[in-house]
């Protein structure tokens, strides 16, 4: 059963303080994130101070960009490829990783459950990238936080929880979920889900973690977002056990998973690669955070034995819980899209004739006794049609229909009301209660099936629309993804690829704007090479361009990790040193300096001297903008050309006077 935890249960677990929550460095990034004017510079400073999560965030980081581009070596670099977004969750997830590496549960494997969980995380990311499904560092996380349920469980309730997790081994065939919620009245899934969206996660991807175990019961359409996203999440969870597995299991969840990625488009062959892709990978990650891992299953051996296709075939469960009868004509042909009805009435006589008119009719029919169980029975399979009696014991036919048109999966179903009171005052009332049709008792079966018919006409133009709407939500989704690149490439240059002279000025503003608010050091330098004309006249613009990104390079990998060059001109660029005093721009200055001078370069026979000359300038409290600032660097660089080039200068006194 798929439920939805109550929020005042869930203030209450919180207000406990016993659930799982971020701590430390993960807390202040997350508050941090949640401000509009957070500066990378502060930022970066805040993850700087936990140097395990810097080696993470930079290892997520080369996941995403790997043979894209040269690898990601800092936090500045990371926070730039992975965003704020992503940033935010996997401080959260590292966070708990560390703080619940061990926990009081006997029967809870501390350590299995993060190895899993890390599993998730990569076969979401990969997973992401060949799909095209979302953004692969967002379900990075959303993978490495899907089971905080079980953390939660283990956490909150540790004596209780070991036996559950006994019994589930003892019957495994039972699900997990099941067994919690006789214990809890609430399962890992629901509560994992409650959390996610109290730490602000989006609710889609929410939706995703709550359904996963149950894709099949989603409801959502084949092919939207909704549908892609649990049933990856579902897969991603299955190729996790597979890697976690012992080796006579192999074969059988393979088969499984087969069949899960057959539902995503995805070969066979295609899914070797990923599973391989994502057990490199999560080999490599369970080293480096020292957790135990099985040796995973050779993947490629497993598709070419043929067991797989030899495995019993995976039963896929129908929408309607076992506990509660499907009814179906077995004539009946299977329609395109199977609409689910359900019928909610309390005399078990004019129920079954019901039934069996629908059945007859080649409709899925799903039944309820009682207005309450109706209205549970609703929320878990979200029919299209509902039928439901007015007059009904514990809860009526207008309380449940109420209740149903005040939640979101309640509002878009086509509601008939079963009902012997035919006066105008009774009926607008129903109808202002949220009935689209009704129906007198007692029952018609060729008026029954003509109002069907009308209520059928909606709900294919409901569907309809949906499918309009999914396709309006992937074109957004991708014109998303390209603004994002087109960003990218306005702020980029192109021939060295540094941020650009807007990007440096929008960087400038906003480094500005921190140092203001936080008294902290700001300083910039302003470089411009040396006789760079002569260069381009003598050996051609081609040459010039060639000297150009070599001398990029040498600029880039003579950089501190926090500063940000950026080409602003021709033969210009400035770098901007957040939280820096002059003296320490100063050495930096040389540092570029020297790494330009020590560059030996021979075009056409000649040996090239290249050289730069660099201004250096902190902010001070009588500069009025960040201009002031960057003209006392120009003044700085032009002294140096003054001078004979190939220096560092600054024409500021703080530093005892200018240098060369
Ligand atoms: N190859 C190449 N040359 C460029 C590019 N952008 C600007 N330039 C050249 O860079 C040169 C800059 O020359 P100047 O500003 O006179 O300066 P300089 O020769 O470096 O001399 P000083 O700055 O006084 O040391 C010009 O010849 C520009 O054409 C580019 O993208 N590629």
């Amino acid at each position: 059963m798929i439920h939805r935890l109550d929020s005042t249960r869930f203030e209450q677990l919180k207000a406990s303080g016993d659930l799982p929550s971020p701590r430390g460095v993960a807390l202040a990034i997350m508050r941090l994130t949640q401000q509009d004017d957070v500066s990378m510079a502060e930022l970066t400073r805040v993850i700087r101070s936990d140097p395990a999560f810097v080696g993470r965030l930079v290892k997520a980081a080369n996941g995403i960009v790997a043979m894209t581009r040269r690898p990601v070596v800092s936090v500045q670099e990371a926070l730039m490829v992975l965003g704020l977004p992503a940033v935010r969750t996997m401080a959260l997830g590292f966070s708990l990783l560390s703080d619940h590496r061990k926990g009081s549960c006997h029967g809870f494997d501390y350590q299995a459950f993060w190895a899993g969980s890390l599993a998730i995380a990569l076969a979401m990311q990969v997973l992401a990238q060949r799909k095209r499904a979302g953004a692969p560092d967002e379900l990075f996380s959303v993978g490495l936080l899907a089971r905080v349920g079980e953390l939660a469980l283990a956490t909150l309730y540790p004596g209780d929880y070991a036996q559950v997790l006994s019994e589930q081994r003892r019957y495994p065939e039972l699900r997990l979920s099941d067994l919690e919620h006789r214990a809890f009245a609430m399962t890992h899934l629901d509560l994992g889900a409650a959390m996610l969206l109290d730490w602000g996660l989006p609710g889609l991807l929410v939706d995703a973690v709550r359904l996963h175990e149950t894709p099949e019961r989603s409801g959502s359409l084949p092919g939207s977002r909704d549908y892609v996203l649990v049933h990856l999440l579902a897969l991603a969870t299955q190729i996790a056990e597979l890697c976690m597995a012992a080796a006579a299991d192999h074969a059988q969840l393979f088969a499984a998973l087969c069949a899960g990625a057959k539902r995503l488009d995805l070969v066979p062959g295609e899914l070797v690669n990923v599973c391989e892709q994502v057990a490199r990978q999560w080999v490599e990650w369970c080293d480096s955070l020292q957790l135990r891992h099985a040796a995973p299953p050779d993947f490629a051996a497993l598709l070419g034995s043929g067991e797989a296709a030899a495995a019993p075939p995976v039963a896929v469960p129908q929408p309607c819980s076992d506990a509660e009868p499907v009814h179906k004509s077995a004539a009946a042909p299977a329609a395109a899209e199977e609409l689910r009805i359900l019928v909610v009435e309390d005399d078990a006589a004019l129920r079954a004739q019901l039934i069996g008119l629908l059945a007859e009719a080649g409709q899925r029919v799903c039944e309820a006794a009682d207005g309450r169980a109706g209205l549970e029975r609703a929320l878990e399979m979200q029919p299209h049609i509902m039928l439901v009696d007015w007059a009904m014991p514990q809860m009526d036919g207008m309380e449940l229909i109420r209740a149903l048109r005040a939640t979101r999966v309640g509002r878009g179903i086509y509601i008939l009301l079963l009902t012997e009171h035919e006066e105008d005052e009774r009926l607008i009332e129903a109808f202002e209660a949220g009935v689209d049709d009704f129906l007198g008792k007692p029952l018609k079966p060729r008026l029954l099936s003509a109002r069907l018919r009308a209520g059928l006409r909606v709900v294919r133009l409901q569907q309809e629309l949906e499918r309009d709407r999914e396709e309006i939500r992937h074109f957004a989704a991708e014109l998303a993804v390209s603004n994002r690149r087109l960003q990218e490439v306005a702020l980029t240059d192109a021939l060295t690829g540094f941020p650009n002279r807007r990007y440096a000025i929008d960087r400038m503003q906003q480094e500005w704007q921190a140092a203001t608010r936080s008294g902290r050091p700001l300083s910039c330098m302003v470089i411009d090479l040396d006789d760079f004309k002569q260069i381009n006249d003598r050996h051609g613009h081609d040459a010039g361009d060639e000297v150009l990104r070599a001398i990029a390079d040498a600029l880039r990998s003579a950089l501190r990790g926090q500063d940000v060059i950026c080409r602003t001109g021709g033969d210009e660029f400035l770098v901007i040193c957040p939280e820096t005093e002059l003296n320490a721009a100063l050495v930096c200055g040389e540092r570029l300096r020297a790494a330009v001078d020590a560059l030996h370069r021979v075009v056409a026979g000649e040996h090239l001297r290249l050289s730069i000359s660099v201004g250096v300038a902190m902010r001070e409290a009588e500069m009025v903008d960040l201009d002031a600032l960057i003209k006392r660097a120009d003044q700085g660089a032009y002294r140096a050309k003054q001078q004979g080039r190939n220096r560092v200068i600054t024409v500021q006194h703080a530093a005892g006077g200018a240098r060369s």
